[in-house]
């Protein structure tokens, strides 16, 4: 147990620090030769990287539409369906999202729109690592179907020997995806970023994923003209605030659901309680002996910390300087501290609320900020699949009104040639 009032300054920072972010310098430096490789072997060097990271026996770059198809009958009914509720949950919530475009006159005879254009081809990424992700699938395919995009590219890494999980491709086939490419990593980003032979050239690259994955997004976004990434979205996080009421079981099972993500997930409880701490160590250990993935979690564990706070309201102001992908709120009338809540990429409110159900199927989306990111970025949304543009239409008796700002103005700035723009309109007399 880590008590923050005790705690110097150095500890309370070293305690909330992230472990991927310790390793920046080396992932970088391998990132960029990865990236070099693709830019000049294309589909040449994405084969050797199945082949080195990921095992693979016979790799290959894309999957058939045959495949596609007839995925869904490799499905269990059961997995099958509950791909279909999941799918219908996220489209309900993010049909809602759907952007209107706004119109005002601001002034008599001058017209302003605000009109939206989807992204014509996007690439996702979804993380195949350690386990294949057809919620992550769901989560950007989603979007990308509703928002009408021409092209989108879904890239997973596929390990050793197996086949691509067909859970991944019926729920690629319900988003409308178009190229289905078997291959992870920063080589798989660099490919959708440059276009090879076999992997189409994307205008923007979604999804989460390893430090690799998230280190080529953010160099390549910085190098290739026209691309864009929809955020930093790595390792696994949750923050739990917890109060004297909360059930010890069910905070030691929010933590171990993201801990079991992977070894440099990151989760963290701030409870001001000390028995109910106690409580919960205790009730981690019963869990973990239990799950699966035990070790991956117990990895994930050391970088994580269970605090001791004063107050629930010391604990909101640690969590906004945290900045967490996922905060979860297990205290008595959880919804009344909502106004305190600053930085975080999705809310759990409320015992009943495990993160599972935003990763899966209640209808938000799982692909968040990390990194402290969510202080500046937002979850990811269907706006993401979109830009904006403005368009205006002005009258001649609106530019005779107008005049009296911009020609002034011009002057100001000493740009003749604006002035005259309006000017050469206002002196014509033929019309
Ligand atoms: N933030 C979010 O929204 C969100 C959602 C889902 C998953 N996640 C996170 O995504 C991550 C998934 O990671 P993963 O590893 O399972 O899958 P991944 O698909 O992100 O990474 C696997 C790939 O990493 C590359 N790689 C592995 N070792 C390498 C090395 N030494 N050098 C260069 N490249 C190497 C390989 O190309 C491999 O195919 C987890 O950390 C999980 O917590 C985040
Ligand atoms: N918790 C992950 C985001 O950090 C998303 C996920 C996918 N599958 C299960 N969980
Ligand atoms: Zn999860």
């Amino acid at each position: 147990m880590f008590d923050w009032q005790q705690a110097t300054s150095e500890q309370r920072s070293e305690c909330l620090s992230r472990p991927a972010v310790k390793v920046g310098d080396k992932v970088k430096a391998a990132v960029e030769k990865i990236i070099d490789n693709v830019a000049r072997n294309g589909d040449t060097a994405l084969l050797s990287y199945a082949e080195q990271f990921d095992a693979r026996v016979s790799p290959r770059i894309r999957v058939t539409g045959t495949e596609l198809i007839e995925s869904e009958f490799a499905l269990a009914p059961e997995l099958k369906s509950a791909i279909d509720q999941a799918y219908s949950n996220i489209k309900k919530f993010h049909q809602l999202q759907l952007p209107q475009s706004k119109k005002i006159e601001t002034q008599s005879g001058v017209t302003c729109e605000l009109r939206y254009q989807a992204i014509e081809a996007v690439g996702l990424y979804v993380p195949g690592g350690s386990a294949p992700l057809p919620s992550s699938v769901l989560m950007q395919g989603v979007c990308a179907q509703l928002s009408g995009a021409k092209t989108i590219v879904l890239a997973t890494p596929v390990k050793g020997d197996c086949q691509i999980h067909p859970a991944i491709l019926y729920a690629a086939k319900l988003c409308g995806v178009t190229d289905v490419i078997e291959c992870g990593g920063a080589g798989a980003i660099a490919a959708m970023a440059l276009g090879t032979n076999s992997v189409p050239k994307v205008n923007k690259i979604f999804g989460p994923g390893n430090s690799f994955v998230t280190m080529a997004k953010q160099l390549l976004s910085q190098s290739v003209p026209g691309l864009a990434i929809d955020m930093p979205a790595g390792p696994s996080e949750v923050l739990v605030i917890a109060d004297k009421g909360a059930n010890p079981e069910f905070i030691a099972a929010d933590l171990l659901s993201q801990a079991e993500h992977g070894e440099d997930s990151q989760v963290i409880l701030l409870a001001s309680d000390s028995q109910l701490i106690e409580e919960t160590e205790a009730a981690i250990e019963r869990q973990l002996s239990k799950l699966s993935r035990a070790d991956i979690a117990r990895a994930a564990l050391k970088n994580s910390t269970l605090i001791l706070v004063e107050s629930i309201e010391q604990a909101f102001e640690i969590s906004a300087e945290y900045g967490p992908e996922h905060l979860i709120l297990q205290i008595r009338d959880a919804e009344r501290f909502l106004p305190l809540v600053k930085n975080a990429g999705s809310v759990f409110v409320g015992d009943y609320t495990p993160e599972s159900a935003g990763d899966y199927a209640s209808g938000t989306n799982h692909v968040l900020p990390t990194y402290g990111y969510s202080k500046t970025y937002s979850s990811l949304n269907l706006m993401d699949f979109y830009k904006a543009y403005t368009v205006q239409s002005i009258t001649k008796e609106g530019l005779s009104k107008l005049s009296t700002a911009i020609l002034p103005l011009a002057q100001a700035e000493g740009l003749d040639a604006h002035a005259n723009a309006v000017k050469v309109r206002l002196e014509n007399n033929n019309d």
